[in-house]
C-alpha cells in the first residue's frame, strides 16, 4: 500500500483517482510548519503540494521512501529539485491544466490596468462617484509585447490580436514560422521596450529572467506604457518599477506574483497606478480540477512503476516520440536487468545498440531504462529513470548509444552489453507483433525466451542427457518447468539453457545442479 501525503488544499474531484486506488492510502495533512513535514514525510511513497509547502533538501532527505514529489501546477520553485535529482525523487508537474485559467487572469489584468477597474470599483465602494480620475485607454491598435512565448504567453498573445491588439514577442525558443502563423512579430527584448504601449511576461524566473526587465529597459519605453506580471515576482525588478512608475514613466502595473510572497511593506502594492491579485493565476475550479488530476494520474504512474512524462527533473518527451519508445521500456530495463545477474565483475561500460525500426527515434529515454535496468539490481529501489545516468557516471560507468540500420531480420533489435572488469557479456532483445517482448540472443547464441518471471541460465556442454538429468532435479525438488529452451553453436559443443521455472530455487538446489556432469554454471535471474 503506498501512503500519499496532500500537504496543500488541492481540489477533491482532482484527487478522485488516488482517492480511488485500492493500493493508495492519501493523508491530507495541510498548514504543517517545516519541522512537523520532516517529521511525517518518512512514513510516505509520494508527496503532493502546491505552491505553499516548501519542499527543502531537509524534507528530501527524510523522505527516504520517497518515490515522487507532486507539484499541481507549473512552477516549481518551491521544490528544491537539485536535492530531489539528487535523491533520484522524480518532481512531477502538471504543466498544461492552469494554462487558460492564467492566461485569461493575464488578460482580465491587462484589461483591469488599462481601465482602472478596481481603483474605480474601490472609490464607488468607499462612496465616491468619480468619472474624471479614471479615464483608461483602449486596447484597439496598441502593441502588446509578450515576453515568453510558452503555454500562457501564446495564449495571451491569441486574445489580444482578438482585441484587435499587434503583438510583439520574445521567447529563445520562437521560430519565425511559429511567430507568423501565429501573427505575432518575432522581436528581441529591446525592440519590445522600443514599441510596447503593454508588455506582459509569461517565463519561468531564472537567472537570465531575473530583472529581464529592469532600470535599463524602463529607460527605453514608451511613456505611458502598462506592465503585467501574471509569472513570477522578479522577472520585473520590482525597485524599478516602483521608480519607474512614481516618475511618471511607466502609466501602470498589474501584478499577479511578488519578489516576496506574501508581500510584506511592498510599495508597489498599494500604488494608485497598481492592480494587484494574490497570486490568483490558477485559482479557478477548472485549473484547480486540472493540475490535480494531471498530478494524481502522473503519480500513480510513479508508484505503479510505469512509465510517466510530467517530471521536470527528466528530459520531456515529445509524445510522438513517447509513442513509439514507450513499447521499448520494460525490453530496455530487463535486459539491462538480465545482463546485470548474468554478469561477473565490477561494470566498467554499458553498450547499448538500436537497430530496426528505433534507428530513427529519440532513444535516449530507452536508454535511461537500461541503465535502470543494470543498475538496480545491485543499487535497488534507489536506481530510477531521473537518477539512473547520474549514478552511473559516478561510478565511472561509460554508457555508449549506437545506432545500426542492420537488424539480423528483426523489425527492431536492441542489443545491450556489460563490460566488467572479468567479461564482456551481451543480450538481445526485440517486441514481436503478438508476442510482447522477447530475449533472441544470449552472447553468442541464439534463443527465444520471454523475459519475465523466474529464469534459470545454464551454461553446458551439448552431450544426450544434460537436459533430462536438469529435468529430473527440478521435477524431484517440485519445481515445475513452464518453458524450456536450448541454444548452442554447434553439435557436441558449447551450449546453452534457459528454463522459466514457477518458483525460485533454493541454494542448494542451485549447487547440486551446478555439480551435475556437462554442466559449466547455472545462474539463477529474476526479471
Ligand atoms: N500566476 C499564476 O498563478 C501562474 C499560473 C501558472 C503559471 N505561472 C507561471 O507562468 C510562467 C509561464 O508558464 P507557462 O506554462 O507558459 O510556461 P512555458 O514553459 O510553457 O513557457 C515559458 C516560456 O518562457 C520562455 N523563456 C525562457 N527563458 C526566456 C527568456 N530569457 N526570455 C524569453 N522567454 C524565455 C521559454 O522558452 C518558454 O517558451 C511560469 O513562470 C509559471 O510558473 C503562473
Ligand atoms: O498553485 C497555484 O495556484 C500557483 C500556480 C502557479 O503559480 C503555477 O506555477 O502553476
Amino acid at each position: 500500500m503506498y501512503k500519499v501525503l496532500i500537504a496543500d488544499p488541492l481540489s477533491e474531484f482532482g484527487i478522485q483517482q488516488l482517492l480511488d486506488a485500492s493500493d493508495v492510502e492519501v493523508v491530507r495533512q495541510t498548514n504543517l510548519s517545516p519541522a512537523e513535514l520532516i517529521d511525517v514525510i518518512g512514513d510516505y511513497d509520494a508527496l503532493l503540494v502546491r505552491s505553499q509547502t516548501q519542499v527543502t533538501p531537509e524534507v528530501l532527505a527524510a523522505g527516504k521512501k520517497l518515490k515522487a514529489v507532486g507539484r499541481a501546477g507549473v512552477g516549481v520553485d518551491n521544490i528544491d529539485i537539485n536535492a530531489a535529482t539528487q535523491a533520484g525523487i522524480p518532481v512531477i508537474n502538471a504543466p498544461d491544466g492552469n494554462t487558460i485559467s492564467t492566461a485569461e487572469h493575464s488578460f482580465a489584468m491587462l484589461m483591469a490596468v488599462a481601465r482602472n477597474i478596481p481603483q474605480a470599483h474601490k472609490k464607488l465602494v468607499d462612496g465616491t462617484w468619480d468619472r474624471k480620475s479614471f479615464q483608461g485607454v483602449e486596447l484597439n491598435n496598441k502593441v502588446l509585447g509578450v515576453i515568453g512565448m510558452g503555454r500562457i504567453g501564446s495564449e495571451v498573445a491569441k486574445r489580444a490580436k482578438a482585441f484587435g491588439m499587434t503583438v510583439m514577442g520574445f521567447d529563445p525558443f520562437m521560430t519565425e514560422e511559429r511567430a507568423q502563423k501565429m501573427g505575432v512579430t518575432n522581436a528581441t527584448v529591446d525592440e519590445i521596450c522600443r514599441k510596447a504601449d503593454f508588455i506582459t511576461v509569461h517565463t519561468p524566473l531564472t537567472k537570465e529572467t531575473r530583472h529581464i526587465i529592469s532600470t535599463r529597459e524602463f529607460a527605453k519605453m514608451k511613456d505611458g506604457v502598462r506592465l503585467i506580471n501574471c509569472a513570477r515576482g522578479g522577472i520585473i525588478d520590482e525597485k524599478a518599477l516602483y521608480e519607474a512608475i512614481t516618475t511618471g514613466k511607466v502609466a501602470g502595473a498589474a501584478l499577479d506574483v511578488f519578489e516576496e510572497e506574501p508581500p510584506v511593506d511592498n510599495p508597489l502594492v498599494g500604488l494608485p497606478q497598481v492592480v494587484t491579485t494574490p497570486h490568483l493565476g490558477a485559482s479557478t475550479i477548472e485549473a484547480q480540477e486540472n493540475v490535480a488530476v494531471d498530478v494524481s494520474e502522473e503519480i500513480l504512474k510513479v508508484l505503479r512503476d510505469e512509465p510517466f512524462k510530467n517530471a521536470v527533473n527528466l528530459p520531456s518527451i515529445p509524445a510522438h516520440v513517447m509513442e513509439k519508445v514507450q513499447p521499448y521500456f520494460t525490453l530496455g530495463e530487463k535486459l539491462g536487468h538480465f545482463l546485470a545477474q548474468v554478469t561477473v565483475g565490477s561494470i566498467s561500460e554499458i553498450s547499448i545498440k538500436y537497430s530496426g525500426e528505433l534507428t530513427d527515434v529519440d532513444t535516449s529515454p530507452l536508454t535511461r531504462t537500461v541503465l535502470k535496468g543494470v543498475l538496480s539490481f545491485r543499487l535497488g529501489e534507489e536506481v530510477n529513470y531521473v537518477n539512473a545516468p547520474i549514478l552511473a557516471k559516478v561510478r565511472d560507468i561509460t554508457v555508449t548509444e549506437q545506432k545500426a540500420a542492420q537488424n539480423k531480420g528483426f523489425t527492431n533489435l536492441l542489443t545491450v552489453s556489460l563490460k566488467t572488469t572479468q567479461e564482456t557479456r551481451t543480450v538481445s532483445g526485440t517486441r514481436l507483433n503478438g508476442y510482447g517482448a522477447r530475449i533472441v540472443k544470449i552472447d553468442d547464441f541464439a534463443i527465444d525466451v520471454a523475459p519475465e518471471g523466474y529464469l534459470l541460465y545454464i551454461h553446458h556442454n551439448d552431450r544426450p542427457g544434460v537436459i533430462g538429468r536438469v529435468g529430473s532435479i527440478l521435477g524431484e525438488n517440485s519445481v515445475n518447468i513452464a518453458t524450456m529452451q536450448v541454444g548452442r553453436r554447434d553439435i557436441g559443443g558449447d551450449a546453452i539453457m534457459m528454463l522459466s521455472v514457477d518458483k525460485p530455487l533454493t541454494p542448494e538446489l542451485l549447487d547440486t545442479m551446478g555439480e551435475l556432469a556437462e554442466v559449466k554454471s547455472v545462474t539463477q535471474i529474476e526479471l
